[in-house]
């Protein structure tokens, strides 16, 4: 579990999260959702540390993450795997380079270990014997299917993914949505996702955290969803056709 406290940033006098509140559930795929620059990105990176908040606390199984010591920032470094927006895989190492990326960096696995660690994440995403290919020769989907096997080699507790869908075809989006939820689900993560996919939201939004210009104005689940009463919240969801169709 995951609990943000009172999270703040501004960038010079642009006050960008105005305290932000939250709980991410173990087991479960939260998700930040939100218009366009609404601070969803700044706050997943306030969570894992690649922005620093001005105020606030975030606490990793009770771990609180600004306020510890140096080891303790280390080991909950060690347990977050991360999908990058554009699954950012490095185009000049080969997919099986990619995935053991972490590896090599983080742990002193034999070079057998280290293989055999490869081999079973890109199984479990579906990837089996592409590890010589290069991110150029496949497809987006792909990438992102490699950028979910290097997330996860490292076996952690806390899976974060910032706009999984982006630049995916509807179909293929839910593949990745479902095979996001099924890994949380396999090895009782925390899975924090950012999007602003309504697709994602009715299909994977366990646990579901709505900014609305930097601040959180709702919090729950997609069966809860449709039925709440928050003005700006109907707003956000019923902006497409298909969902002003599903309403009626
Ligand atoms: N490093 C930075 N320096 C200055 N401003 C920033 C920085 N990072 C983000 N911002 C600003 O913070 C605001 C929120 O950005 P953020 O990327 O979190 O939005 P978002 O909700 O994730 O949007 P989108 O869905 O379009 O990705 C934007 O106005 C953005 O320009």
């Amino acid at each position: 579990m995951i609990e943000i406290q009172n999270i703040k940033k501004s960038f010079e006098d642009k006050e960008v999260l105005k305290g932000i509140s939250g709980t991410f559930y173990k087991g479960k795929t939260n998700l930040i959702i939100g218009s366009s620059g609404t601070g969803k990105s700044v706050l997943l990176k306030c969570i894992v540390g690649l922005v620093q908040p001005d105020e606030g606390e975030v606490l990793f199984d009770n771990r609180n993450f600004y306020h510890s010591d140096l080891d303790t920032k280390i080991d909950i470094r060690r347990e977050i795997g991360m999908l990058f927006q554009g699954s950012a895989l490095f185009d000049s190492k080969t997919v099986g380079e990619n995935v053991r990326f972490p590896l090599d960096m983080m742990t002193k696995m034999s070079t057998a270990e280290k293989r055999d660690r490869v081999d079973f994440c890109l199984e479990r995403v579906g990837l089996t014997g592409v590890n010589q290919k290069m991110p150029s020769e496949i497809s987006g989907g792909m990438k992102k299917r490699v950028g979910i096997a290097r997330a996860i080699v490292m076996n952690p507790d806390y899976l974060f993914c910032d706009e999984p869908n982006s630049g995916l075809d509807p179909q293929t989006s839910i593949t990745i949505d479902e095979l996001i939820q099924e890994i949380t689900y396999e090895n009782n993560m925390t899975a924090v996702v950012v999007t602003h996919d309504m697709n994602s939201v009715m299909g994977i939004g366990d646990h579901i955290l709505f900014l609305v210009k930097g601040l959180k104005v709702w919090e729950g689940s997609n069966n809860e969803i449709l039925d709440s009463d928050n003005a700006q919240l109907k707003e956000f969801i019923f902006a497409s056709k298909m969902m002003q169709a599903l309403k009626r």
